[in-house]
């Protein structure tokens, strides 16, 4: 997969490339990363890339040009057709299969906004899709387009070794995860659930799967509205509302 980033500060998009498992994505040549800035596609002394808002207020707005020249080089950096997308906080929430979704493109363009946000016009030229990562306001779109990258980098094949907990990670099945622990035993007195010492696996995959539907029925039930729960699931999530009737 191969993702483009259109921003004004390439060193911070960078490093996802340097660390963890989209360093090592990267390394493996999963995932092909690289940078466009603006500012090298401008062309007056000053190296402008905003510019004050028509109608007034306060800020600034990035410029179309500087933009748009950037996206069509990296458009032309490779064969494969691009999706673009900017990361502004007018997009679609982003979510597990907001994710598939974009894993699932051979190529994108991710467009990290700065200042007040981009001139209306790039979107329209050049944007196919919106995103966002949550309903608050960054200071630019870059940490927006390095979660996208790293939750993209997750799902590539190959990109987790079975070390890691990709398949079972929480939002994959619409859930939330189960309580984890490791070694010492027992710490200031909490012990590790008995089920999970004793090596029956059986016991253990029923346990972790109650307390992944507790937990989603106490904190996320909005969650777990949009799924049609199995006779087996039903049952585990009445036994886990017994045991926790408050
Ligand atoms: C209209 N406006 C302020 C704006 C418009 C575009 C980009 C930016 C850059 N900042 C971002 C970007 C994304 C997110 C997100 N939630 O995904 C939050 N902040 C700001």
């Amino acid at each position: 997969m191969r993702i483009d980033v259109v921003t004004l500060f390439p060193d911070l998009v960078n490093c996802v490339a340097g660390c963890g498992i989209t360093g090592r994505a990267v390394e493996r040549g999963l995932l092909a990363l690289h940078c466009w800035n603006p500012r090298d596609y401008t062309e007056d002394r000053h190296r402008t890339v905003d510019d004050r808002p028509y109608g007034g207020g306060p800020g600034m707005v990035m410029k179309v040009e500087p933009l748009r020249r950037a996206v069509h080089d990296a458009r032309g950096a490779a064969q494969v057709p691009a999706t673009v997308v900017n990361l502004s906080p007018q997009g679609r929430r982003l979510d597990q299969a907001g994710v598939r979704h974009l894993a699932s493109r051979p190529r994108l363009i991710l467009i990290a906004g700065r200042y007040e946000g981009i001139d209306e016009r790039l979107v329209e030229l050049e944007v196919d899709e919106e995103w966002s990562i949550g309903d608050y306001i960054l200071s630019g779109g870059e940490l927006a387009a390095m979660v996208v990258i790293d939750a993209c980098a997750r799902l590539l094949p190959g990109a987790l070794g079975d070390e890691d907990s990709a398949e079972q990670d929480s939002f994959t099945d619409g859930l939330l995860d189960c309580p984890h622990y490791t070694r010492p035993e027992v710490i200031e007195g909490l012990a590790v659930p008995q089920v999970l010492l004793g090596g029956h696996h059986g016991e253990i995959e029923r346990w972790r799967r109650k307390q992944a539907l507790g937990r989603t029925w106490e904190r996320r039930p909005d969650l777990l509205e949009k799924l049609e729960l199995s006779e087996a699931d039903e049952r585990l999530l009445e036994e886990y509302r017994r045991e926790h009737a408050p």
